[in-house]
């Protein structure tokens, strides 16, 4: 978890390259109003054209992605504080001290600081820019007032500086405990949803996705099937080896599973030796294949010396009918493949019987 002293700055490359072009949409516009009212100062004369230069070299250095980010964005922050600190200095010394249109902007150097660096950054460069400001504008007028005129003037500057500086960081403080809240609700949800011993969903996990699902499937958009896959003889397990090494096989079971699914594939722990796997978009051969490849997997795994198998039903999606319905098919061909012989897998109940014991098959009346 990222703190407020560390964070990176919040703003994406897409956003930054907008608020680029804005920038150097404004200053051509304020640089051909001033020019052709003729009220240009020498300054702007000058300084307009390389922030220009600058922010299109950074734009186009953002789009083409040829630098960091953070570099981008330092350079950016520092054409634009530097401009205004100069420019604002540089009007008070023009104009003998009198008050400059330019020092209204000033408070936009702690904004851009916020928004395009990462917060320990923006706090060194707020630091640096009210410095500057502050001395910069004491040199400027000191020439022009008194000692105590000058003290008053440049105060009062510094005094708004730092309410906008207390402000801006106030915000900081509250977005960022209310991220620290937000990632401490996703963390607890996350505990909450996932079983302790094999590190995949638990029974609340998986009727969480199932809501998910269900409102998939009634709006037609996802076909699916339930595998429900049983460790067979688990109880001998734990009753030859002990509840550790039988803890130890559900990991390594679960373990391969999550390995072996397919990428788009959920798996959960229903409870004691059951898994269910939702396995998404594939024709029900395929399923059924697959169901079939990873019953194989199970078998050929050797846990500590100790080889087991799972009984695997299958319930497929189908148009008319709703979750809880495929999980009953699947529960009843669970059921099919444990009165079978164990170590096969269950797609159908036919009064067919072709069960090739041990091995996959569709069974059985
Ligand atoms: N070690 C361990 N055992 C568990 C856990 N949860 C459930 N069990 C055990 O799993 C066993 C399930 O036994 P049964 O329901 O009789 O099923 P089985 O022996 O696998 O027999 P079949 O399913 O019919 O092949 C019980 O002995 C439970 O105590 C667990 O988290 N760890």
């Amino acid at each position: 978890m990222k703190n407020t002293s560390s964070g990176p700055s919040m703003l994406s490359r897409a956003v930054f390259g907008r608020l680029l072009l804005l920038a150097i949409v404004c200053f051509s516009v304020v640089w051909i109003i001033d020019y052709n009212s003729g009220i240009i100062a020498s300054f702007d004369a000058f300084a307009y054209p390389i922030c220009i230069s600058s922010f299109s070299v950074v734009y186009l250095l953002t789009i083409t992605k040829k630098a960091p980010d953070q570099y981008l964005h330092l350079v950016t922050y520092s054409v634009v504080a530097g401009y205004l600190i100069a420019s604002s200095i540089w009007h008070h010394m023009a104009t003998n001290g009198i008050f400059s249109n330019a020092a209204q902007w000033l408070g936009l150097n702690y904004v851009i600081a916020y928004l395009f660096l990462e917060v320990r950054k923006a706090i060194l460069m707020t630091i640096l820019a009210f410095s500057v400001t502050v001395i910069g504008h004491f040199i400027a007028l000191i020439q022009h007032y008194s000692i105590e005129d000058t003290l008053g003037v440049v105060l009062n500057i510094a005094v708004a500086h730092i309410v906008y500086i207390v402000l801006l960081w106030t915000v900081i403080q509250l977005r960022s405990s209310e991220n620290k809240a937000q990632q401490q609700v996703s963390m607890l949800e996350h505990y909450a949803y996932i079983d302790p011993l094999t590190r995949i969903l638990n029974r609340r996990g998986l009727e969480k996705v199932t809501q998910e699902l269900e409102q998939e499937f009634h709006l037609g958009q996802q076909e699916f099937a339930i595998l429900l896959l049983d460790i067979d003889y688990f109880k001998d397990i734990n009753d030859r080896y002990g509840h550790l090494k039988g803890d130890d096989v559900l990991t390594n079971i679960a373990s391969l599973l999550s390995r072996k699914i397919n990428p788009k594939d959920i798996i959960g722990r229903w409870g004691g030796e059951e898994f269910i796997i939702y396995t998404m978009n594939q024709s029900r051969k395929e399923i059924f294949d697959y169901a079939n490849s990873l019953r194989e997997l199970v078998s050929k795994l050797v846990i500590g010396g100790i080889t087991v198998t799972v009984s695997v039903g299958v319930g497929y999606s189908q148009p008319d009918k709703g979750l809880s319905d495929i999980f009953y098919l699947a529960d009843q061909h669970l059921y099919a493949a444990k009165k079978a012989g164990r170590n096969t897998v269950v797609d159908r109940i036919s009064n067919s019987k072709e069960s090739e014991n041990g091995k996959a098959g569709l069974l059985v009346s």
